[in-house]
């Protein structure tokens, strides 16, 4: 629990009479930001985080230190922050109203006193009683969100592309790519990513600050315009626009000479490999690089020499915990036909139950029985979110002991229902 002088406030994306952000917003952003070591917000940059929290619709909340001498901190300073907005998640069958948590800081001063449980509890528990299946987040550290009921569901790393002299692709080029100002993205990169999204299991919403990053009116640096960003589009052969790349030259110096992808948004793997060829196509680049790929990136098939490709920062993605377990598995593909009872146990009693799943036709019905009714598996709540996404085979997580599972041959018999081709895979952070 959190010490009484301690309160936790709502704070509102509200603006002052003058039309600028208010103190207490401003103080919020820039506590946060701190939280990430970056510089305070200028003017600008506050008038740009309003407005898009407020496209958004985020809800933020602080926590306000009133022991703190007056004359030495300005009282709007949170010593925490912490934030929430509502998009989609993909679980494969289809798309999942999601409660994302972003912005998590607590300053040192304040660390370790159990803000942070006090905040996700009680966030959770809402976000429950609104009726959100699912929440998600991404992580800084790994460690940190599994006492919650988080669990890791996808991997991202570093796609390095070796593009000195000709890359060669098995596929001929079809379809082409135009350059164009990255202002053009405009509608584009909204409607391409919902296309993605529609379709790739583990895809989460996108908050607005992509659309601002794909117009470069927002960089790598921050919410100020960027012309270093570049951009362009692959048609395919009809001239339907079925991807996008936004991208940006490191610099002389780095060794070896790169190219920054900073999103590749593609409709089809074609358009993704045309959008790849694309890139490698650059003179007077080595390297080509790419920060959101998936554990086992397709693009290797696509080469004629895939150990043209390396990979590094290999880290966690997306971390989903399920809030109702009828809810959030109906939105699943299942194969074959057959049933089982899940008993899942969760620290937070927010998903705790026993579960009959009756599994047909690609999808299950998904009831919640009496907690004492004999069950054929059971898991603590951080193993539903990649038992939800299939980020793992049944029987790899019966091995890792996040599941436990009742009788000789139940992982391979649960497996033969539950595990699906294909890893989930997510293109964004937040
Ligand atoms: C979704 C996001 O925004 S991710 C970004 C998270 N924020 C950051 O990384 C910024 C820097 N770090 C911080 O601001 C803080 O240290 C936070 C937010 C990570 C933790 O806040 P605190 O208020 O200190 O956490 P709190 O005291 O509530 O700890 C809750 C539990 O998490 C554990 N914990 C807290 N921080 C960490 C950590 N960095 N690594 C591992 N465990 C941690 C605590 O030990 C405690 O465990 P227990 O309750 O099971 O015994």
């Amino acid at each position: 629990m959190t010490a009484e002088h301690l309160r936790i406030e709502n704070v509102a994306l509200a603006r002052r009479e003058d039309g600028t952000a208010s103190g207490q917003f401003a103080a919020w952003i820039n506590t946060a930001w701190e939280g990430f070591y970056h510089k305070p917000a200028t003017a600008d940059q506050l008038e740009q985080m309003l407005q898009s929290h407020e496209a958004d619709a985020r809800v933020l909340t602080g926590v306000y230190d009133d022991t703190r001498p007056a004359g030495l901190v300005d009282p709007l300073v949170p010593v925490a922050t912490f934030a929430s907005f509502a998009k989609t998640l993909n679980a494969g069958a289809g798309l999942l109203p999601a409660h994302l948590v972003t912005l998590v800081t607590v300053r040192p001063t304040h660390r370790r006193r159990g803000i942070l449980r006090e905040l996700m509890t009680g966030d959770l528990t809402r976000a429950k009683a609104a009726g959100f299946p699912v929440a998600a987040l991404t992580a800084t550290e790994a460690t940190i969100y599994g006492r919650f009921g988080f669990g890791r569901v996808t991997e991202q790393q570093d796609l390095q592309l070796d593009v000195r002299g000709d890359v060669r692709f098995h596929a001929a080029a079809v379809g082409s790519v135009v350059q164009v100002a990255p202002e053009k993205l405009g509608d584009i990169a909204g409607t391409l990513f919902e296309r993605f999204h529609e379709t790739r299991r583990g895809s989460v919403g996108r908050q607005e600050s992509y659309i601002r990053h794909a117009t470069a009116r927002w960089g790598d640096d921050g919410p100020e315009p960027d012309p270093k960003q570049r951009a362009a589009v692959y048609l395919d052969a009809t001239g339907e626009v079925q991807g996008f790349v936004t991208y940006a030259f490191a610099g002389w110096d780095p060794k070896p000479v790169t190219l920054n992808v900073r999103d590749l948004v593609a409709a089809t793997e074609v358009a993704r490999r045309e959008l790849f060829r694309f890139l490698a196509a650059h003179d007077l680049v080595e390297r080509v690089s790419y920060p959101f790929a998936a554990a086992n990136d397709p693009l290797g098939w696509a080469l004629e020499d895939a150990a043209r490709i390396g990979y590094s920062e290999r880290g966690h993605g997306l971390w989903v915990r399920v809030l109702d377990v009828p809810q959030a598995f109906a939105a699943r593909e299942y194969r074959g036909t057959g049933n089982f009872t899940l008993r899942v146990e969760d620290p937070l009693d927010l998903a705790s139950g026993t579960y009959g799943f009756e599994v047909g036709d690609g999808l299950a019905v998904v009831t919640r029985l009496d907690d004492d009714a004999p069950a054929t598996v059971s898991c603590d709540a951080v193993a539903l979110g990649p038992l939800l996404l299939s980020a793992a085979g049944v029987a790899e997580l019966h091995a890792a002991g996040l599941l436990r599972a009742e009788g000789p041959g139940e992982p391979e018999r649960l497996g033969r229902l539950l595990d699906l081709p294909g890893l989930p895979h997510a293109i964004n952070g937040f």
